[in-house]
């Protein structure tokens, strides 16, 4: 690995890169079961096992009827019991929501919409049929989601519904988080020189909704070389798929990480971004597919490294493809940054649904993150003029 190589990337090459990176050091899937799939990804696409639904299924409650009325009742139909035929026109069963529709059935007449009298209904179906036919919602074998697709409590009921009891999936990466920085408290007020931690309490809750296994925070690893080294092995032993470091990605007096990933036999997938804040953001890889994402110390460029580079690269260790960008309208202008992308914290107007910078966005400050629905990303040379509609990497 050479040192310091500043083969900055414009920042789309640097999310192709860390995700191509990620999809190529993919695990082999497992099997679990449905209810310990939540917030996994699909290995493989999740299909029909059988027509959905699996039987002609009455959407009412009434009478499903043979032929022309007046209709004898000859039964009744229950949700969860197979339906005997109906053979003779002018009969009818009485029907229940979510039975089987009876083979030999015309209409299903609605019980608010019939009148009984004896052993006798009358009375007038409405159209379109009051029945879901069989594969209305798919076709036994058909995809119903990609692979990559991050289960979510949805996705799980519909694999239910399709008649899975298992699914093959990506388990999600343990990603372990070590914040560098002896100028760091990890209670009380700042002052004297030293500050609070801004990092330890958000990065693994930021990567728990990135989908990751977030190992409790490292706070603080002490400004020496060794630390950073003994850290860094230590996270490894743990089993960390990636590992996150916050701060020293400079080559200020006591920026240890550069060295530290050289000690390891590091190789730098990206070294820098062309991105405003939050540049001297990094992935390295190790041998063994597992990977260092340093995240700049100053507390909002830490969370654009994350929605950088962390992101996609979780994105690829799991299958999934590389996350979409959503798109803004800009209610007001928005400056770029030069040759840089700029990131622009934003938030969405409720009045206008229009997209605004936020104040206490300096890249030291997190007042205007936390008031943010994400990134407003605005390209390099270029400015973000209100009206304009511009992509938005949304907050996870
Ligand atoms: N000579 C130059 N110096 C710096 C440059 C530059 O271009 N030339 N870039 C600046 C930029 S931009 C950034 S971003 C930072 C990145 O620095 P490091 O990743 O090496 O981070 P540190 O130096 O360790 O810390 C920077 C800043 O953030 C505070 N910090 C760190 N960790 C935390 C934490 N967990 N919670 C709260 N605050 C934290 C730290 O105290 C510093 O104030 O480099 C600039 N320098
Ligand atoms: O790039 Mo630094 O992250 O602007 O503060």
């Amino acid at each position: 690995m050479a040192s310091h190589p500043t083969t900055s990337l414009p920042w789309p090459d640097a999310r192709r890169a860390v995700h191509a990176a990620g999809a190529a050091a993919m695990r082999a899937p497992v099997t679990v079961p449905l209810v310990e799939a939540e917030g996994l990804t699909l290995a493989e696409p999740l299909t029909a096992r059988a027509p959905m639904p699996a039987f002609p299924t009455s959407s009412v409650d009434g009478w499903a009827v043979r032929g022309a009325g007046p209709w004898r009742i000859t039964g009744q139909v229950l949700a969860g019991s197979p339906a005997p035929a109906l053979t003779t026109d002018g009969t009818c069963v009485e029907i229940a929501t979510g039975a089987m529709v009876p083979t030999g059935a015309s209409v299903i007449v609605r019980v608010e919409d019939s009148t009984v009298s004896g052993d006798e209904v009358t009375g007038e179906a409405r159209a379109p049929h009051e029945w879901r036919d069989i594969g209305e919602e798919a076709a036994g074998g058909e995809e119903l989601m990609p692979a990559g697709t991050r289960i979510n409590p949805a996705v799980l009921g519909l694999a239910a519904s399709a008649g899975h009891d298992v699914l093959r999936v990506h388990k999600a990466p343990k990603v372990a988080t070590l914040v560098f920085g002896d100028e760091l408290l990890v209670e009380g007020v700042a002052g004297d020189g030293r500050v609070r931690d801004a990092l330890g309490p958000q990065v693994p809750a930021w990567l728990r909704r990135l989908g990751a296994e977030a190992l409790p925070p490292v706070v603080p690893v002490p400004d020496t070389l060794d630390a950073h080294v003994d850290a860094l092995k230590k996270a490894l032993d743990g089993g960390a798929d990636l590992i996150c470091t916050t701060g020293g990605t400079m080559h200020g007096p006591v920026d240890h990480l550069h060295p530290a990933l050289k000690e390891l036999g590091a190789e730098y997938v990206v070294n820098t971004v062309e991105v405003r804040p939050g540049f001297p953001m990094l992935v390295a890889a190790l041998p063994g597919g597992r990977f260092v994402c340093g995240l700049p110390g100053n507390p909002q460029s830490a969370v654009v490294a994350l929605v950088t580079l962390v992101m996609p690269l979780l994105a690829g260790l799991v299958g999934a493809p590389v996350p979409p960008l959503g798109t803004v309208t800009l209610g007001a202008e928005v400056p770029g940054r030069g040759g840089h992308t700029h990131l622009a914290l934003v938030r969405r107007d409720p009045a206008d649904g229009l997209a605004y910078p936020l104040p206490h966005a300096n890249s030291a400050m997190l007042r205007g993150l936390a008031r943010a629905i994400g990134f407003a990303v605005v390209a390099p040379d270029t400015t973000g003029t209100p009206g304009a509609s511009v992509p938005l990497v949304a907050l996870p």
